[in-house]
């Protein structure tokens, strides 16, 4: 895979002098879905809008497949598909109007395969020659997502696909998403939900007050959340931790009173019940255990407000 992507020290200052985008570099591979995640106010639209030309930055750069954002902008937006959060379409207007009319914006010449390839993906096909006015919310999202693929773009922003749709409309847009990465297209999607980064995204990045925190293989972030702690409280201190429990990962408090075990929710075996043995063979008397678990949402959490103190 290469970058389609490659963002550097992108930093907005608006007028005013806010600065909502304080030197964000991040590489974002051809076919991947990356999740941008974060709180309010965190400057997840203003780097979306400085992709796609909506805003000036105010240094640094940008490239879509090799086009400078600012430099070679027609070349680079034409690659750009933009979802945007509000729904703005015209009521009265036609499902399939509505594509052809997007397709003609970026100067691309009327094409009804490509059009109907499109409208077929996103399952709005026999909905074509229907008003937007007559679709469910569902199918309205959708049609936002057609309009910003009627350009063959290789590259789709979703500016919260989800935001303040219910639970099953949520799962709908979840298919529509992984149709779409199966059909080659690189996705940025920015997201509050947490649940719905780790339903979609190969990658997850947080952002917080203008900067990147932290960029992460979903998959590894879950597998920090199926980490699980057991701590052990002693009847007797101990000063280190006994040769016959080396098997297990291990840590002794300051005090000695407690061991805390780390394992892997996730794993067909967890360790427990050997560990339990292995502490009766060398006599150690338990005085009381308990788990404790470190979710995603934790961890999110931890980062936007250590930020916060900042
Ligand atoms: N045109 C503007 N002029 C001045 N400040 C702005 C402008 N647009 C956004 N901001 C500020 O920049 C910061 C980032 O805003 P942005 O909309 O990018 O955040 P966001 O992460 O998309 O938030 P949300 O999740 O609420 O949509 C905010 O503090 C916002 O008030």
């Amino acid at each position: 895979m290469s970058a389609i992507l490659q963002i550097r020290d992108l930093r907005k200052v608006y007028d005013g002098g806010f600065e909502a985008l304080k030197g964000v570099t991040l590489d974002i591979e051809e076919g991947e879905i990356l999740a941008l995640l974060g709180p309010n106010g965190a400057g997840k639209t203003t780097l979306i809008s400085t992709l796609c030309g909506i805003t000036e930055p105010t240094s640094g750069s940008a490239t879509v497949a090799g086009f400078d954002i600012k430099t070679q902008y027609r070349q680079a937006r034409e690659l750009i598909g933009l979802v945007p959060q509000e729904i703005n379409l015209e009521p009265f207007s036609y499902v399939g109007a509505n594509l052809h009319f997007s397709r003609g914006l970026f100067g691309k010449p009327r094409d009804d395969a490509k059009v109907e390839d499109v409208l077929r993906k996103l399952a709005l096909w026999d909905k074509r020659a229907n008003r937007v006015r007559e679709l469910s919310g569902g199918m309205k999202r959708r049609v936002l997502i057609g309009k910003a693929l009627a350009h063959e773009p290789r590259v789709l922003f979703l500016d919260e696909p989800t935001a303040g749709v219910d639970v099953a409309l949520r799962k709908e847009m979840w298919d529509v998403v992984a149709d779409l990465k199966a059909a080659g297209v690189t996705i940025i999607l920015t997201t509050h939900y947490i649940e719905e980064a780790e339903a979609m995204a190969d990658r997850v990045a947080v952002i917080r007050g203008g900067e990147i925190l932290m960029v992460e293989k979903t998959a590894d972030l879950m597998s920090r959340l199926g980490r699980k702690e057991l701590t052990v409280e002693l009847r007797e201190p101990l000063t280190e931790v006994p040769a016959a429990l080396s098997d297990y990962d291990l840590q002794l408090s300051a005090d000695g009173t407690a061991l805390t075990y780390s394992y892997d929710t996730q794993a067909e075996r967890t360790g427990i019940a050997g560990l339990m043995r292995a502490f009766t063979d060398a006599g150690i008397v338990l005085k009381d255990l308990h788990t404790s678990q470190s979710s995603l949402e934790d961890i999110f959490v931890d980062l936007v407000e250590e930020g916060a103190d900042t």
